[in-house]
């Protein structure tokens, strides 16, 4: 039976289980949610999650929302192989680490920049205040140096050691997602550089997944060239 997977590449969470469950090789079908029209508000989708948010995921009827609840489940259902998702007692406990500081360490601030930014003016018409958009950056960049200094720049190339695990592909769909609002994480520190071209080149699904988001990004520097 497949796994479905309710999602839209414009949302960081969605980006991760996609590529992952893509590079899995298992029976995805894929359910795109298109947040810019609003469908993730139907009545059919909110049948599916009460929420009203992506990533979802459908496993032979089990539906689950809250992409660190899924990585979990997926690892517990050996859906998730063991060097994505260890199961070694501390090694696991490491990079559960980093998903609970995550949340609220580094994808609150990267998607409330992202927010403030770029989405507000589209969803209100409005252009949010300077001085609001400032105080969002610094919380984001501080946010950034603590992933750079305390999480990366540790000696070792991935956030949990020598290997690529889910902790990696979380963070680096996040830091994705302030480009769209003129900051590129990876112009201002060149350990989350080298990092983030790592984890890019380990999943073969993660261009595919950001295409969408590449092409906002090229729309937005041809208008602000005019
Ligand atoms: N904690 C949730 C976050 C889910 C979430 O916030 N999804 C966003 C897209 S990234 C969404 O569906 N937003 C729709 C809305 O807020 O109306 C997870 O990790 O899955």
């Amino acid at each position: 039976m497949a796994i479905k997977l309710y999602y839209d590449l414009m949302s960081q969470p969605s980006r991760t289980l996609y590529i992952l469950l893509k590079s899995l090789n298992c029976n995805l079908e894929l359910k795109s949610v298109d947040l810019r029209k609003g469908e993730h508000y139907s009545e059919e989708f909110t049948k599916v999650n009460r929420m009203q948010r992506v990533p979802v995921i459908d496993h032979n009827g089990f539906v689950l929302s809250e992409s660190v609840a899924i990585v979990k489940y997926l690892s517990r259902e050996n859906i998730i192989p063991e060097n994505l998702y260890p199961r070694e007692s501390r090694l696991q406990a490491r990079v559960e680490e980093f998903l609970e500081w995550h949340h609220v360490g580094l994808r609150l601030h990267c998607a409330m920049y992202f927010r403030v930014k770029y989405m507000d003016p589209i969803l209100f018409g409005r252009k949010t205040d300077e001085r609001q958009i400032a105080s969002y950056e610094r919380r984001m960049v501080s946010a950034l140096e603590d992933f750079n200094s305390k999480w990366l720049g540790r000696g070792t190339p991935f956030i949990v050691g020598e290997s690529v695990t889910v902790a990696d592909l979380f963070a680096a769909t996040e830091l994705e997602q302030p480009r769209m609002a003129g900051y590129d994480p990876k112009e201002h520190f060149p350990v989350i550089a080298t990092w983030a071209q790592k984890v890019r080149e380990f999943f073969p699904h993660y261009d595919e997944a950001h295409v969408i988001l590449n092409k906002v990004i090229a729309k937005q520097s041809k208008t602000s060239k005019l």
